[in-house]
Formats: C-alpha cells, sequence, structure tokens
C-alpha cells in the first residue's frame, strides 16, 4: 500500500510509523487513522517484527483529531459511523508498541499515545486534552485512560481546563515512563523497542496482556490470571532456553516458541 500521511519502516526487529501530515501538525484525519491501522495489522503478521515504535515530528507528535474535518459531522454521521472506533486499533495490537512523542500530543493525539504501551517523551513533548475548548470532550478514551494513568484530580484539570501538561509534570504524575532530551528520542525508542523484539515474542506478549488486565479486573482476578499465564510459560521452549543460558552464563537465543 502506498502511504500518503505516514512512512513505514522496519529497523531490523522493529516496526517504525512515523506520523507525517506536517502541513496540519499531523493532525489525524481518516485517511491517516485507515493507514495506521493498516501498517499496525501489517506489523501484527510479520513474523520479523517483536515491537513498533509509533512517532511524529519534533514539532508534534500529533495535534489531535482533524477539526477541519470532524467540524461539520452530525450526530447520525458519528453514530452510524461509530466515529473514533476505528481509532482503537493500536490498543488491540498484541505485540509490544512504543509511543515516542516529541512536540504536541493534544487530544486524540494525547489518546493514541496512551493507547500504546508505553510513553518515552522528549524533554519537549506538551500533552493535553483540549477538546473542551472545541464545544465537546474527549472522545477517544481521554477520559478514561488519562484518569487512570494519572489520576482524577489531574485528568478533571487536564480535561475541564484543556491545560497543556509539559514533558516534566507528565513523567512526575506516570503518563509517560521516561523523558530523554528531544535529539536523542527516536534513538532512545528504538533502543527500548530493539531490547523488547530480543525477548521471546509470546513472552513479551502475553506480558502485555497480563499488565493491561490490570486495568480491567479487579486485584485478586487479575492475580490469578497473571498465575495462570505465567504457570504456561513453563511450557514454551523460551523459558527453558532464557533459564539455561543463563545457568550457562551466556545470551539466551529466544525462538518465539
Ligand atoms: C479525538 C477527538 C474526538 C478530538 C480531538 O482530538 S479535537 C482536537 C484537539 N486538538 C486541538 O484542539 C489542538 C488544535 N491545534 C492548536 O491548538 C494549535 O495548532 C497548536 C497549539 C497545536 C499549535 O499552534 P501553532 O500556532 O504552532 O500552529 P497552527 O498555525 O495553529 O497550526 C499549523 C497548521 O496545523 C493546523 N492544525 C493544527 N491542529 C489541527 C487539528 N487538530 N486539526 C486540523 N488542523 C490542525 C492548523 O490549522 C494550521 O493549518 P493552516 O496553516 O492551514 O491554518
Amino acid at each position: 500500500m502506498g502511504y500518503e500521511n505516514i512512512r513505514v519502516e522496519t529497523r531490523g526487529k522493529v516496526g517504525l510509523i512515523t506520523l507525517d501530515r506536517p502541513s496540519a501538525l499531523n493532525a489525524l484525519n481518516s485517511a491517516l487513522i485507515d493507514e495506521l491501522n493498516t501498517a499496525l495489522s501489517g506489523f501484527e503478521t510479520d513474523e520479523r517484527i517483536g515491537c513498533t515504535v509509533i512517532t511524529g515530528s519534533e514539532k508534534a507528535f500529533a495535534a489531535g483529531a482533524d477539526i477541519k474535518e470532524m467540524g461539520s459531522l452530525d450526530y447520525m454521521e458519528a453514530y452510524l459511523s461509530d466515529f473514533i472506533t476505528s481509532w482503537e486499533q493500536v490498543s488491540r495490537t498484541r505485540k509490544p508498541v512504543i509511543a515516542a512523542v516529541a512536540g504536541y500530543a493534544l487530544g486524540g493525539g494525547c489518546e493514541l499515545a496512551m493507547m500504546c504501551d508505553f510513553i518515552i517523551a522528549a524533554d519537549t513533548a506538551k500533552f493535553g486534552q483540549p477538546e473542551i475548548t472545541l464545544g465537546v470532550m474527549p472522545g477517544a478514551g481521554g477520559t478514561q485512560r488519562l484518569t487512570r494513568f494519572v489520576g482524577k484530580s489531574k485528568a478533571m484539570d487536564m480535561c475541564l481546563t484543556g491545560r497543556m501538561m509539559e514533558a516534566e509534570e507528565a513523567e512526575r504524575c506516570g503518563l509517560v515512563s521516561r523523558v530523554v532530551p528531544a535529539d536523542e528520542l527516536l534513538e532512545e525508542a528504538l533502543k527500548a523497542a530493539e531490547k523488547i523484539a530480543d525477548f521471546s515474542l509470546p513472552i513479551a506478549m502475553m506480558t502485555k496482556e497480563s499488565v493491561n488486565r490490570a486495568y480491567e479486573t479487579t486485584m485478586s482476578e487479575g492475580i490469578r490470571f497473571e498465575r495462570r499465564v505465567f504457570h504456561s510459560m513453563f511450557a514454551t521452549e523460551d523459558q527453558k532456553e532464557g533459564m539455561s543460558a543463563f545457568a550457562e552464563k551466556r545470551k539466551p537465543q529466544f525462538n518465539n516458541k
């Protein structure tokens, strides 16, 4: 497929998707979302890929949903097309996905970053849910995911005032896993992704599923789920390889089995 709004590359075992609508600060229109979903599906089924990085430009990860495209939508179009639901594909990927965020991550851009498994932010990153300034509220999971990341008080502050949060505050409150200098962002994100992709893919996928379960169930159910999945790992060749390699003081060679 020819992409017009994103760039898609592979770097060894890592899939790299760069949002690329510079004239609109990577505003997320339906064409971009379709392309993103196609690229993500491609990496999901590509056996060589173990992790994906989604990034944007120096100025913007994404400045939100495309306001010019969305502005004239009416209720029935939004309802019948189930507007936004197709954006959720990144949250349904089974392989790990990292967001590498520099500049603006606003509205749907912040929500897209939060759908990834973790966010590495440049020191220039600015997060926000400014939808209230446009007469709407977050519609791609912002009221739910942001609240789980940063707690009720800060999520209310962000969603009700529409203010932006700098990278340092985002790290302090748990929205991002680490902040790095802007000129090292991609390198750091790719390094993290390569590290993940070098581990056993099924074990990484099960780990991701188990961490995500923490957001969807009670503690006792989550612990039970973790224990069942953990037990199942002893049926894998990669568990035998990982533990043998440790005992033999060598680097493990995982075969995703
Ligand atoms: C997911 C759901 C349901 C909702 C949403 O996401 S709603 C959108 C939330 N995002 C926003 O409200 C941010 C809108 N953008 C801005 O406030 C500013 O662009 C900025 C603060 C991010 C940057 O300001 P700056 O002065 O540096 O740049 P601009 O001249 O304003 O922008 C450059 C260029 O990009 C176009 N742009 C920016 N954001 C969007 C957007 N979200 N949708 C469509 N177009 C956008 C902007 O209009 C301008 O284009 P022109 O040069 O053609 O005017």
